[in-house]
C-alpha cells in the first residue's frame, strides 16, 4: 500500500469543474517509544489478539492540506500563507510526543485537528499513515517456563501493517471528521490445497487449464469504514476494530472456506468482517493473484514442486456493505 495520491485519483478532477489545489508532505517516518497501550478491545473467535503494548509505535505519515488562501502561492509565488512542508514534518514529529491515545487513527485525527487549530488558512486536511510494524522476539521466560516476548527487543517486520486515513474540516465547534478509512495492507497468504478455479469462460483465448485444486497465493489489502467515524479513534476500545483481528479473520476464512476463486474468497472474508463488527459500514479489498505454477505433481501423496509465476498478475477489487450481509 502506498499513501501517495496522484492527480488522477483526486475527487476534484472531471465533471465538477473544481480545481485541484493542495499540498503537503509524505513519507514522514515517526517512531514513538512507550506510547499508551491498546487495552480492552473486544475479542473475536478468529483471533487471539486482545491488545498491544505499543512499546514501539512507528508510522509513515502523509499529510495534505487545502484552503483558498493557498491560491496566491500557486498563481503569484506569494508564500505568505504557506506553511513549509518541512515545518509540517516537524509538526507531525512534535505531536507524536503529545498524543496520549493508543491507535494509528487516533493519532491521525489528533495531529490533523491540531494543524487546523494552529493554521487558519488550512480549511481541510487529509492525514494518512501506514504502520511501521515490529514483531515480538521470544526470550526465555523469567519463571523458566518456556518463552515470552521480550519487553525491549523487537524485530523489524516485513509482514502486513495497519493503515488509516482521516479527513477533517473546520466547523463552528472545532473540527469534524469528513472521511475515514482504516485497513490492513500487504497481507500475503498461501493456501496449499482446497482452492479450485473452474467454470470460467472457455473460448479461443483460453489456455489456462481448469484446476480442481491449486496452491493459491494472494496478496491482499483490506479496508473498512465505520458507521460513526469517531469509533475509528479507539477512545472506546470496545468499538475499535484492530488490524490484527481483521488479518486473523482473513487467515481463518481462507483456512475454512474451499474457494473457487479469489473473488469468492474475498467475499467470504468480507461477510465475516461485517458479521463480527456491526459498527462497520463497509469493507473493501484489493487482491492480487501471485499463485505459483506447478512444475511437478508426480510425487508421492499431495506433494508438488512449484515455481514463481511470470508476469502479468491478475487483481480483484471489491467493496461490500451491510446489504450484502443481509442478503446471505
Ligand atoms: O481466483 C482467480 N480469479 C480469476 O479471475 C482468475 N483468472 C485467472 O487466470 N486465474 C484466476 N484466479
Amino acid at each position: 500500500m502506498t499513501t501517495r495520491e496522484t492527480l488522477a485519483d483526486s475527487d476534484d478532477i472531471g465533471d465538477s469543474g473544481e480545481r485541484t489545489m493542495n499540498y503537503g508532505k509524505e513519507q514522514v517516518a515517526v517512531y514513538r517509544t512507550y506510547a499508551t497501550p491498546l487495552e480492552d478491545v473486544r475479542t473475536i473467535p478468529e483471533s487471539d489478539f486482545d491488545g498491544r503494548e505499543n512499546t514501539l509505535f512507528g508510522l509513515d505519515v502523509r499529510v495534505q492540506v487545502e484552503g483558498e488562501e493557498f491560491f496566491p502561492s500557486f498563481s503569484e509565488g506569494d508564500n505568505s500563507m504557506v506553511v513549509a512542508t518541512d515545518s509540517m514534518k516537524n509538526f507531525i514529529l512534535h505531536h507524536a510526543g503529545e498524543y496520549d491515545g493508543a491507535t494509528l487513527e487516533g493519532f491521525l485525527e489528533f495531529v490533523g485537528a491540531r494543524f487546523l487549530d494552529t493554521y487558519d488558512q488550512m480549511e481541510a486536511i487529509e492525514v494518512s499513515a501506514d504502520e511501521i510494524a515490529f514483531d515480538e522476539r521470544p526470550v526465555p521466560a523469567d519463571d523458566g517456563a518456556g518463552f515470552e516476548a521480550s519487553d525491549l527487543v523487537f524485530g523489524v517486520s516485513d509482514d502486513e501493517s495497519g493503515y488509516g486515513e482521516i479527513a477533517l474540516e473546520r466547523d463552528e465547534d472545532g473540527t469534524v471528521i469528513t472521511g475515514q478509512t482504516s485497513g490492513v495492507t500487504d497481507l500475503e497468504l498461501v493456501k496449499v490445497s482446497g482452492n479450485s478455479f473452474t467454470g470460467y469462460v472457455q473460448d479461443e483465448y483460453t489456455t489456462l487449464p481448469e484446476r480442481d485444486d491449486r496452491t493459491l497465493y494472494i496478496s491482499l489489502d483490506i479496508f473498512w469504514s465505520y458507521d460513526d467515524a469517531t469509533d475509528a479513534l479507539g477512545d472506546d476500545p470496545e468499538r475499535y476494530v484492530p488490524a490484527e483481528q481483521v488479518r486473523d479473520i482473513a487467515g481463518v476464512v481462507f483456512d475454512e472456506h474451499d474457494s473457487n476463486s479469489i473473488q469468492d474468497l474475498i467475499y467470504q472474508i468480507g461477510l465475516r468482517v461485517l458479521e463480527r463488527y456491526p459498527q462497520l459500514e463497509s469493507v473493501s479489498f484489493q487482491a492480487n493473484n501471485r499463485t505459483w505454477i506447478e512444475v511437478r505433481d508426480d510425487l508421492e501423496g499431495d506433494a508438488t514442486v512449484l515455481r514463481e509465476p511470470a508476469r502479468p498478475t491478475g487483481f480483484q477489487q471489491f467493496s461490500m456493505d451491510r446489504d450484502d450481509l443481509e442478503e446471505e
